[in-house]
């Protein structure tokens, strides 16, 4: 999966997260997304069980790179999750220090996505300390202290705060859809783009022409 990291420097990439339907997955597939994120985080309206799992990760063998989300998990839970999905990347969506994203790698071998919350320009600038050890940095709106989840909830941020940014191989997420995605892309230069909310029709369940949607506007920016 080395590949998707070269080509965010060429075509954009876009990765559909929260899916938890063979349907929904299907229609990400069929759209052309390159990345198909599955949550495993109980709070998450979009958490899926191993079983689920196990069925999504079979369908999407070899059509589509699977990525395995979860929030401040320990070794075991990782394990876990790795047996059932066997997915290409792990996106580690908390808390997670740098030296721990660089032991989780060690220990599993799989590339991390880590996400870094981003509310004013310190955040933008901590989260180099994640350069050289995450494989791909996504910036995502910071979530309040006390969030449950913290993302997935359909909030942007101030797009401008990307201007420029250093990172190598980055991603944007937070509040995207369709119709903002190609302006966000614009702005910020994002050739990588993460949405969940944006491509649903209420919160936790995908809409297939949204996600269509979605994929025909970043394709075109
Ligand atoms: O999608 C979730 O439920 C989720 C749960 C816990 C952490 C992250 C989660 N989703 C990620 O949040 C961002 C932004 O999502 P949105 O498009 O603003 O809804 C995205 O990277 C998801 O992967």
């Amino acid at each position: 999966m080395a590949a998707t990291s070269a080509a965010m420097t060429q075509s954009a990439i876009v990765k559909i997260c929260g899916l938890s339907s063979p349907e929904t997955l299907l229609a990400a597939i069929e759209s052309g997304a390159d990345m198909a994120g599955f949550v495993f985080f109980e709070k998450s309206p979009r958490h899926i069980d191993f079983e689920t799992a196990r069925t999504l990760g079979l369908l999407a063998q070899d059509r589509i790179s699977k990525v395995a989300l979860a929030v401040d998990a320990d070794d075991a839970a990782l394990q876990d999750i790795i047996e059932a999905l066997a997915p290409d990347y792990l996106q580690l969506h908390g808390i997670e220090t740098p030296a721990r994203v660089a032991e989780v790698k060690a220990r599993f071998g799989l590339p991390v996505i880590k996400a870094a919350g981003v509310a004013t320009p310190a955040d933008v600038e901590a989260a180099r300390a994640y350069e050289g050890v995450a494989d791909v940095i996504l910036f995502d709106a910071k979530p309040a202290p006390n969030a449950a989840v913290p993302g997935g909830a359909g909030v942007a941020f101030d797009w401008s705060l990307l201007r420029g940014v250093a990172a190598k191989h980055w991603m944007l997420s937070g509040g995207l859809t369709p119709e903002n995605v190609a302006e966000a892309m614009r702005l910020t230069g994002a050739r990588a783009v993460d949405v969940s909310s944006g491509v649903e029709r209420e919160r936790g369940v995908k809409d297939a022409a949204k996600i269509a949607g979605f994929l025909a506007a970043a394709r075109l920016s």
